[in-house]
């Protein structure tokens, strides 16, 4: 009998050490999925780093793959670009691209959203004889497209499905016997892959020496592991097996280093030049919101932000889930006086473009869509902000890097639930595949007061890191950060655990923040002085005993649910042990205005604004036109220092085209403002000294906030 106590004693404690032992495996089998995961990440950026210098070293050694050198299209590459597009410079990369497709190579162009790519396929086309085929994926965008080249003189068109029989002959007529004017193509992907009689067609133009170069655009729909991959994307392979001296280049907004692999073998551009941007985008501020309480709805959250934060002119976009919640969303905002409605792929073409069109003219002020909303968007003067989940930043990271090339959007807002309530999200996702590690990361990601936001970023898009300079709420308030030494809560904490798991009871979140609260009261004075944790202080705390493998979560499931507890972590012993310590980082204060002084807007001046109204006045006359097309925020600015008064000066800064078609007014507007300048100067009084000060005083009535221009280069 007494063998028997002592061999079930031994046993006990066998299968406690065995348990222990497990629950160190677990936690090293965790560390390791991360460092593989790290390692793979590593490998392929050193893989990238040495194709890159390899590139590098192979071009050098030949002198026409210098593309910045002189080359013999250059002038009359300018005089189109000034003259035609009315572009007075090249962005970075653009002259460079645009030389590797006119010597007829084959090139990658990865550069953010609004950053110029059509330029660097529109301008070849133009230099080239013959046509030019764009595969492009949406209908939307190609009209847009279209629509922009056909009001600067181009003759573009278009080869959809919705396209007549008659234009379809008159195209294919085009194409094979090299009749009309046609300058260049846009076709959606559907018809490389069915229509065997485009394909014929384009043969034949391709035969008469008339097919010039082929550009597909949101080249990442070609690859599985892109965001918006597209099945006929698949088969644009055929392009470079069928036509394989015509010169492909292939254009998108973000690319890990995966998917590029992918792009260059599935469209078969093996030695391509590649034109890599990085993926950083310094005009970002980065901020994740946390709930101030689980009471407050979020969505009051969010409209306070937004209503403090911007003007009604000012857009932005709210990234959903699901369509669903997109149009709960919208319609929550709009019952709390914001104008906003939903955007996904539920809606008819015609309901979304309305929507979409309604906030391009800066009429509507916030779009509630899915991550699907945003691909190819252009709005270089109104996208401000961008709003989503914290859940979603793997999802929506690829669309907030794209859109944050335009240099307006400023800030990116991540709403996170309280760590707490995120935990006990934790039953919903442990079913998935690597569920609750995502999920830990998250929690991780938000938790940290000091690691940088745009680190993660670096990490997914296997990017050397670069400094944020302050452009993320953990750099900007780094001042601001505490640390509290939490080490006797924790042991609290695992002792108290101890005492419930002894007894056979389990605990979920809610119950052992209360547990704790009676516990310290009841140790009272004779408890070594410590401060107080605050309420947030202490959920905070158990979120990072589960993140550090002192406390662990057990699920349990019962017919209708499925029910998360606290439990004791392979760790916790070492928090008993004194051989751990637990540190909290606590913030002393934040500001909760949505970005420091540094990352506010510039402002506009007095002359601007009237050039900024004039533009969106010509834009309503010019049904479809965007204001930015008439004028871009870039030649307001331009205009406003310079002032030309006569037709010449005008045409020099902002090219032939749109000086017919704008010029006098413009014209008109700078003298009237240059007038009424005067009159304020002659006032007397108006300013008690120089000019200048006049000026300023000028400057400051008028104020407004908008963006600065130099940031748009
Ligand atoms: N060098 C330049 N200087 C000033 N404006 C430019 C220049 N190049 C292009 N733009 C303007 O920038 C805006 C965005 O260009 P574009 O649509 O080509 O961007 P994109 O890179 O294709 O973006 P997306 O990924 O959203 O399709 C357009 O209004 C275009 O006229
Ligand atoms: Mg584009």
């Amino acid at each position: 009998m007494e063998t028997a106590d002592v061999v079930a004693e031994e046993l006990l404690y066998v299968e406690a050490e065995l348990q222990d032992v497990q629950d160190q495996i677990k936690a090293l089998l965790d560390r390791q999925e991360g460092l593989h995961k790290r390692q793979s990440e590593l490998k392929a950026l050193l893989e990238e780093c040495e194709t890159s210098k390899s590139t590098a070293q192979v071009d050098s050694s030949v002198a026409t793959d210098d593309w910045s050198a002189d080359f013999e299209w250059d002038s009359r590459a300018e005089d189109i670009r000034f003259n035609v597009f009315s572009i007075s410079s090249y962005r970075a990369n653009q002259r460079e691209i645009i030389n590797a497709v006119m010597s007829r190579r084959d090139v990658l162009v990865i550069m953010a959203a609004g950053g110029g790519k059509s330029l660097c396929y529109q301008l070849p086309a133009l230099l080239c004889d013959g046509v030019a085929l764009v595969v492009s994926p949406l209908l939307s965008l190609i009209q847009d497209q279209v629509m922009g080249l056909t009001t600067l003189g181009i003759p573009a068109y278009m080869l959809t499905s919705t396209a007549s029989k008659e234009h379809e002959k008159l195209i294919y007529k085009s194409l094979e016997k090299g009749e009309g004017e046609l300058k260049v193509l846009y076709v959606t992907p559907e018809k490389i892959s069915k229509s065997k009689r485009f394909m014929s067609k384009l043969e034949k133009c391709h035969h008469g020496g008339r097919l010039s170069l082929i550009a597909i655009d949101e080249a990442h729909c070609c690859s599985q592991w892109g965001h918006d991959f597209r099945p006929d994307y698949k088969n644009l392979g055929i392009l470079k097996i069928q036509f394989p001296t015509v010169p492909l280049i292939a254009l998108t907004a973000t690319a890990t280093y995966k998917v590029q692999v992918d792009l260059m073998e599935m469209l078969h551009i093996p030695k391509c030049v590649k034109f890599v941007s990085t993926i950083n985008r310094p005009n970002l501020f980065y901020k994740v919101h946390e709930k101030s309480s689980v009471g407050k709805v979020v969505i009051d959250e969010i409209a306070d932000f937004i209503r403090g934060s911007y003007s009604k002119n000012e857009s932005g976009i709210i990234y959903c889930f699901s369509r669903k919640e997109c149009e709960q969303v919208a319609k929550e905002l709009r019952g709390r006086g914001i104008s906003a409605d939903h955007y996904h792929a539920d809606m008819d073409v015609i309901a979304r473009e309305k929507v979409h069109l309604l906030w391009s003219k800066n009429k509507l002020q916030v779009i509630v869509g899915t991550v699907a909303f945003g691909m190819g968007i252009n709005k270089p003067d109104g996208l401000l902000f961008i709003i989503a989940s914290v859940n979603q930043w793997r999802h929506t990271i690829r669309r907030v890097v794209e859109l944050g090339g335009m240099d307006f959007l400023q800030n990116v807002f991540y709403i996170i639930d309280q760590a707490m309530f995120l935990v006990s999200q934790s039953t919903m996702v442990f079913y998935e595949n690597a569920g609750l590690q995502n999920l830990y990361d998250i929690v991780r990601y938000c938790q940290s007061k000091r690691n940088c936001r745009r680190g993660a970023f670096f990490q997914h898009f296997g990017e050397p890191i670069q400094n944020c300079n302050g452009m993320c709420d953990n750099c900007a308030y780094e001042a601001e950060v505490k640390e509290l030494d939490a080490t006797y809560h924790a042991k609290v904490i695992v002792s108290l655990l101890h005492e419930i798991q002894e007894n056979d009871q389990r605990a979920t979140m809610l119950q052992l923040v209360e547990r704790f609260k009676v516990k310290i009261k009841e140790l009272g004075d004779s408890i070594q002085p410590v401060s107080d944790l605050k309420k947030e202080e202490l959920e905070q705390l158990i979120v990072q005993l589960l993140l550090e493998h002192v406390l662990k979560e057990e699920f349990q499931h019962t017919a209708y649910t499925t029910n998360s507890y606290i439990a004791l972590g392979s760790l916790s012993k070492l928090v008993l042990q004194g051989k751990k310590s637990v540190m909290l980082e606590i913030c002393t204060r934040r500001h909760e205005d949505g970005m420091p002084k540094s990352a506010k807007r510039g402002r506009m001046s007095g002359l601007e604004i009237k050039l900024d109204e004039l533009r969106k006045e010509l834009s309503s006359s010019n049904e479809g036109m965007l204001p930015h097309a008439i004028l871009s925020t870039q030649q307001i600015s331009i205009l406003s220092t310079q002032k030309p008064t006569s037709i010449t000066h005008l045409q020099k800064l902002i090219g032939k085209v749109k000086t017919e078609k704008y010029g006098k007014r413009i014209i008109e507007l700078i003298e009237h403002y240059l007038k009424s300048e005067q009159v304020d100067d002659d006032v007397p009084g108006a300013a008690s000294g120089s000019k200048t000060q006049g000026n300023k005083k000028q400057k400051k009535k008028h104020t407004v906030l908008i963006e600065s221009s130099e940031e748009e280069q």
